[in-house]
C-alpha cells in the first residue's frame, strides 16, 4: 500500500534471510513499521534482535548471503526542487541506491566515527566527496558548504579542520565530523546506529543534542538504533521494540515508557540501568531469544515471558491497538485475556519517573 506523503517511509510485511551453512535463517519476519517526516524513531531491541538488518535493507547494504524474501519499503524524498516522490527501495538496483539515495537522501552515523572516516583523507576532503560525486559540485562551491557544515556541527575554526586527518581529533570531534558528512548532500532521513556508545556519557548527551538541534533547523527525519533505553527517552518521538525479527510493540515514547504493554517491552524496561530509583541488583530478561533456522510456533517471545498464556505456545498474536499512535503484539490484550499488569517493581519506577517528571 503507498503511503500518504507525509510518511517518509514505511516498511511493509519486509522479510529477510540469510543463507548460512546451517540453512536459511529467517532472521525478519513480517516486520512493519513507519516514520512521518520531521520526526524521529528509536528502534530497540536486544542484540540480534534484526535492528542492523533491517536499516541495511533500507540502505540496500545487506550482505550477499542475504536475501529479502517479501515486503515493500516506500520512501518518499524529493527529487528536483519542486516534485516528491515515493520509490519502493527494494525494487531499486543497487547501482540506482548508490546514485540517488545513499548519502544523497538517507546517510547514516555509525557507532564508532573511526571506521566511516578514511585515515588518510584530509576531514575537508571526505566532507566535499560527496557534494562532489552527487551534486557535481565545483571546488570553491564544495569547499564553502563544508566550512557552513563543520560550523553546523560546532566545529570551531573550521578552515583549520578542513586541512586535518582523523587522528588529529578527539573522539567527539570525529563524530561530529561524520554527522557533518552525512548531512552533506542534505538527506531527508539519517540514520544513527548507536551513535553516541563509544564516547564518553558527557560527549553522549552533546551528540545527542547536536542531533537534535540539527533536525529542528532543516526539518530531517531520523531513526536511531539502540540498546540504549536512556538515550530513546532524550530523543525519539516514536519507539518500535524489535523482537526475533518483528516488532512487538510500537507507540509515542511516553507510551512505551509509562504504559508499556508486552512483557518484553516490561522486561527491556526493567533491565534498563541507569534508572536510579532501585538499588536492586539489575534485572536481566531470562533464556535467549529463538534460533530462527526454525520457524517459532505460538508466540516466539513465550518461552521467556512469566506471563505467556496457553495460546502462546500455540499461535502468534497479532498487533493489538491501544490507542491511535500504540500497538502491542501480545495475547494479554486480547478482551478474553486475563487481566495482567506489569510488575510491580516496574511500576514503582515509572512512578517514580513520572514523578521526577513533573
Ligand atoms: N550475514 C549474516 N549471515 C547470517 N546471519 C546474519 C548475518 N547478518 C546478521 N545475521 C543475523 O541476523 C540477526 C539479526 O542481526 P542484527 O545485526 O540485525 O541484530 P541487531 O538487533 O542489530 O543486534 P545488535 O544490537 O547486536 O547490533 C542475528 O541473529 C544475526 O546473527
Amino acid at each position: 500500500m503507498i503511503p500518504e506523503k507525509q510518511t517518509i517511509l514505511s516498511i511493509q510485511d519486509l522479510s529477510i534471510s540469510f543463507l548460512t551453512s546451517a540453512g536459511e535463517v529467517h532472521v525478519i519476519r513480517g516486520m512493519n513499521l513507519s516514520l512521518q517526516k520531521g520526526k524521529t524513531l528509536a528502534i530497540v531491541g536486544e542484540s540480534g534482535s534484526g535492528k542492523s538488518v533491517t536499516v541495511k535493507a533500507i540502505m540496500g547494504i545487506l550482505s550477499s548471503n542475504g536475501k529479502v524474501t517479501g515486503g515493500n519499503i516506500y520512501f518518499t524524498h524529493q527529487q528536483g526542487k519542486e516534485e516528491e516522490v515515493t520509490e519502493d527501495l527494494l525494487k531499486l538496483s543497487k547501482k540506482e541506491i548508490r546514485k540517488s539515495i545513499n548519502g544523497k537522501r538517507i546517510a547514516m552515523v555509525f557507532q564508532d566515527p573511526m571506521t566511516s572516516l578514511n585515515p588518510t583523507m584530509t576531514i575537508g576532503a571526505q566532507l566535499m566527496e560527496g557534494m562532489r560525486y552527487h551534486y557535481k559540485y565545483k571546488k570553491p562551491q564544495a569547499y564553502e558548504k563544508a566550512l557552513k557544515l563543520l560550523a553546523l556541527v560546532g566545529i570551531t575554526a573550521p578552515e583549520k579542520r578542513m586541512k586535518n586527518y582523523p587522528h588529529q581529533l578527539s573522539g567527539g570531534m570525529r563524530q561530529r565530523v561524520v554527522i557533518a558528512i552525512a548531512l552533506a548532500c542534505d538527506p531527508e532521513l539519517l540514520i544513527c546506529d548507536e551513535p553516541t556508545t563509544a564516547l564518553d556519557v558527557t560527549i553522549q548527551s552533546k551528540i545527542l543534542e547536536l542531533i537534535k538541534d540539527i533536525q529542528k533547523k532543516t526539518g530531517i527525519s531520523v531513526i536511531y538504533i539502540t540498546h540504549d533505553l536512556g538515550v530513546v527517552a532524550k530523543v525519539a518521538d516514536y519507539v518500535a521494540v524489535m523482537y526475533a525479527g518483528k516488532v512487538v510493540e510500537k507507540g509515542l515514547t511516553d507510551e512505551i515508557f509509562y504504559d508499556p504493554r508486552h512483557p518484553y517491552t516490561w522486561g527491556l524496561l526493567s533491565a534498563m540501568p541507569d534508572i536510579d530509583c532501585t538499588d536492586d541488583k539489575l534485572y536481566t530478561i531470562p533464556g535467549s531469544p529463538p534460533n530462527l533456522l526454525y520457524k517459532p510456533v505460538g508466540d516466539s517471545f513465550a518461552p521467556r515471558n512469566q506471563y505467556a498464556l496457553t495460546i502462546d505456545l500455540k499461535q502468534e498474536p497479532p498487533m493489538f491497538q491501544i490507542t491511535d499512535t500504540h500497538y502491542a503484539a501480545t495475547w494479554l490484550l486480547h478482551e478474553k485475556a486475563p487481566k495482567l499488569d506489569m510488575p510491580t517493581t516496574l511500576k514503582q519506577r515509572i512512578t517514580l519517573m513520572l514523578k521526577e517528571e513533573a
